[in-house]
This record gives structure tokens, sequence and C-alpha cells, in this order.
């Protein structure tokens, strides 16, 4: 590890629409805020990892904080409040212009047990006009012990510089979790594999379940200036390996269509999907995946 090299977790947290995912792309650059609609995507809350030499953020998704309509609900919920007590730091995410509503109430409420430092982000200031900011810190200011207090317009990318800073003042010395070039130099591959991992979920449905795995082996743009793409999704069984099959390959088919698509709009240019399937049974408890999936020891 390097002296001095900052490493953790940062839970996102807000209503929808705040903005969550405009600052991550502008962090990151990338498009990596993936969205997938199923509520228990726990194991993937992955957003972005940005990396530079002041060390590794980890941007992590908490999904479920709203408020609950089932029992399913309460607990997904309770499991969300759990996950902001593991991370290093919160950022919960507010919108300027719409000023402090029942939703932001119901959030702040959430973040009263939990030790974690929690920042305030402020997002949206280009639609306000600044004389509006401070009155509108001093109503949050009531609801919880914020450790900042950080206006930013995300879009803009006004004071998102600043937030980086800060942030990493937070974060303990620590390792790079996921290894620098996935997401410096080629942050493509961790990305492309997250798309298609997406469409085999919103495909499926509940059939194959979220530990499936996707390893982008091999990435290269060819002299036509397409790019060639070869990826291998991993399942832990044969019969989820047949529904993602499917039909006379059917299935594989629509993956493949929709996640080129996507690629294709990532990179501005024509995509080469080649998507094989592999059974490798047990994945998660093999080191060796483990590592090229990312993941951390304790996961
Ligand atoms: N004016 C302005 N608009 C913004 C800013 N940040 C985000 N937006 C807009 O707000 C809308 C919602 O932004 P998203 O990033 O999709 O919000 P989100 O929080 O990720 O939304 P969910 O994923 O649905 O929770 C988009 O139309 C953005 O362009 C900002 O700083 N200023």
């Amino acid at each position: 590890m390097n002296e001095g090299y900052k490493s953790g977790f940062v839970a996102l947290i807000g209503r929808p629409n705040v903005g969550k995912s405009t600052l991550m792309n502008h962090i990151i650059g990338q498009k990596v805020a993936i969205m997938s609609d199923k509520p228990q995507t726990t194991r993937n809350q992955i957003r972005g990892v940005y990396t530079d030499e002041r060390g590794q953020i980890i941007f992590l998704d908490t999904p479920g904080i709203h408020k609950p309509k089932s029992k399913l609900g309460e607990y997904l919920v309770k499991t969300a409040q759990n996950a902001l007590d593991e991370v290093d730091l919160v950022l919960f995410l507010v919108d300027a212009s719409e000023g402090l509503g029942p939703g932001d109430r119901y959030i702040t409420e959430h973040l009263k047990g939990i030790k974690t430092p929690v920042f305030l982000v402020i997002n949206k200031i280009d639609q306000v006009h600044p004389d509006d900011l401070l009155p509108l810190i001093d109503q949050y200011r009531q609801l919880h012990d914020f450790a900042e207090f950080v206006p930013i317009s995300a879009l803009q990318g006004n004071n998102t510089s600043t937030l980086v800073r800060l942030i990493f003042e937070r974060l303990p010395e620590g390792p790079a979790y996921y290894p620098a070039d996935q997401v410096t130099d080629h942050p493509e591959r961790f990305i492309v594999g997250e798309l298609i991992r997406e469409k085999v979920l919103f495909l499926t449905r509940e059939e194959v379940p979220h530990s499936v795995a996707v390893i982008v082996e091999e990435m290269k743009q060819r002299e036509n200036g397409a790019v060639y793409v070869r990826a291998t999704i991993y399942t832990e069984r044969d019969s989820q390996k047949g529904i993602l099959i499917g039909k006379r390959g059917s299935m594989l088919k629509e993956v493949g269509r929709l996640a080129r698509e996507e690629i294709e709009r990532l990179f501005g240019s024509k995509v080469f999907l080649d998507l094989w399937v592999k059974v490798k049974k047990d994945w998660r408890n093999e080191e060796f995946l483990l590592r090229q999936f990312g993941y951390r020891e304790e996961d």
C-alpha cells in the first residue's frame, strides 16, 4: 500500500431525479451509473469507481431509501440503513431548486441512527439565486448534524472537484480495491461487463439470479473503427445457462442485441459483441474469479 493512499466506500443517497447519475457521470466521466429496475441488486451496488493519485473512491448505490409500501419494502429500507453504517461516508444529494420536501425529511429520519459522517450535497445550484443557498442550508442543518455542506452543479461541474477533495479527506488509508487499470486505463471493460449484466437481469427477470457475473475477456478496436468485444456470462447452474441461452439461442441473442446497442451509444462506434455463457459452479467461492470480478474478500 502506498503511504497516504486513501480508499473507501461512499454511499450515494437522495430522492429520484436529484442528479445522482449526473454527478457520477461528471466525476467519473463515463456512463457508469447503470440502472436496474430491480430493487434487490444489493450485491451490485457499485455506481462507479474513481481513482486518481490520491486514492480510490467506490461509489455505492443505496436503493430502497424511500417510503416502504410493503413488508418487503420495509426490509429493504432496513437493509439500506445497515448499509449506510458500513460505508466510510454518505453523500446525501438534494435538489436546491426544489427545496426541502417531505422526501428529504423522510431520508434524514433514516440518517439519525447511523454513525457514518454525512455530507449534504446541494445539487443544481445553477438553478437558484446564490442568496437562497444559505437559508436552505440552515433548514437542512436543523434536521441532521451534517459533516459538510457542499453546494454543486453536477450538470455544469461546479464545485465537484471540491467535493472529491472533501471526500478524500474523510477516507481512511487503504489499498485500491479495484485494479487501477480497470477504472482508469480500461474503465470500459468494467462498464461493458456491467451493461451486459444489466441486460441479463432485465430480460431474464427472476429466473437468473443476481449472482450472475460477466467478464469481458477481450476488447479491441478494429481497423475500420468498430469495436470487438468478447464476453463471458458466468452462471452457477446448468439450468440458468439454459435459460440464458433460450430457445435456439433467442435469449442470448436478445441480451446481445440490447447490450450491443447500449455499448454502441457509449462508444459512439459500431460494436461486434461476441457473447458466451459458461457454468462456473460456486464461482463466488473461488478466489481467482473473485479477484477478476474485483470483489473484496469479505463480500
Ligand atoms: N440544472 C441542473 N440540472 C441537473 C443537475 N444535475 C442533474 N440535473 C438534471 O436532473 C435530472 C435528473 O438527473 P439524474 O442524474 O438522472 O437524477 P438521478 O438522481 O440519478 O435520478 P434517479 O436515478 O432516477 O434517482 C436530469 O434531467 C439532469 O439533467 C444540475 O446540477 N443542474
